[in-house]
């Protein structure tokens, strides 16, 4: 049996929140991996402002530094939108063997009573929740908390820093800084 750590993102763009998050988890739970897996269309939120192959792209830029970091395109292969059970249900079929972990902030802590078939996905893994200022991680669902520092970056924050013209150096890994730049991604 692998504990296997799950990442679902929009990573629009991926920064240094995602990365600590994943790994400190990791290390708490003694995870064998995270698998980040960026969404084709995010299923709460208004399209993703970069398609899903440069932020695939990203992600795979993000985390290549990383051994215990591996990226599943499981999502973007589906396209559509990009519910949680349909990728978890998948997931089981393919690793019946594996313990899936999965990650999220507590914005999305607070958000899992409207996901897709709650009830059923909490029965397929463990939610894991960390820390994000102004959301609570108190839940009627059953999540692991890992304790880690705040911090306080989210894609929002590096879009609108782009759009203004603002340097996002040293937010987001530097492979994914010089790609956002030469794509010119965020500028308008
Ligand atoms: N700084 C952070 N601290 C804790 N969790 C985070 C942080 N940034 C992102 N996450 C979590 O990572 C997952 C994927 O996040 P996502 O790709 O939507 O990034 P985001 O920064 O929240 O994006 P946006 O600002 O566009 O909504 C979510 O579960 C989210 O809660
Ligand atoms: O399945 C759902 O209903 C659902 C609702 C909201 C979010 N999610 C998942 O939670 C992860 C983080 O979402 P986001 O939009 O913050 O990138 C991502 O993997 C989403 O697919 C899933």
């Amino acid at each position: 049996m692998k504990r296997i750590g799950i990442l679902g993102g929009t990573f629009d763009p991926p920064h240094i929140g995602h990365l600590i998050i994943a790994e400190e988890v990791r290390l708490a739970l003694d995870l064998a991996e995270v698998w980040f897996i960026p969404s084709y269309t995010p299923p709460h939120k208004d399209n993703a402002k970069t398609g899903p192959e440069q932020r695939l792209k990203m992600v795979r830029l993000a985390t290549k530094s990383n051994p215990y970091f591996k990226v599943d395109t499981i999502e973007i292969e589906r396209s559509g939108k990009s519910y949680t059970i349909d990728t978890i249900e998948e997931l089981k079929r393919r690793h019946p063997d594996n313990e899936f972990y999965f990650i999220i902030g507590a914005d999305m802590v607070e958000y899992l009573p409207r996901w897709y078939r709650i009830e059923e996905l909490t029965e397929l893994v463990t939610f894991v929740g960390v820390k994000r200022s102004n959301y609570q991680l108190e839940s009627r669902y059953s999540i692991l908390i890992v304790d880690i520092p705040l911090i306080e970056v989210s894609s929002t924050l590096l879009r609108e820093r782009c759009m203004n013209g603002v340097s996002v150096h040293y937010w987001l890994p530097a492979p994914v800084y010089q790609y956002m730049k030469e794509h010119r991604l965020y500028e308008h």
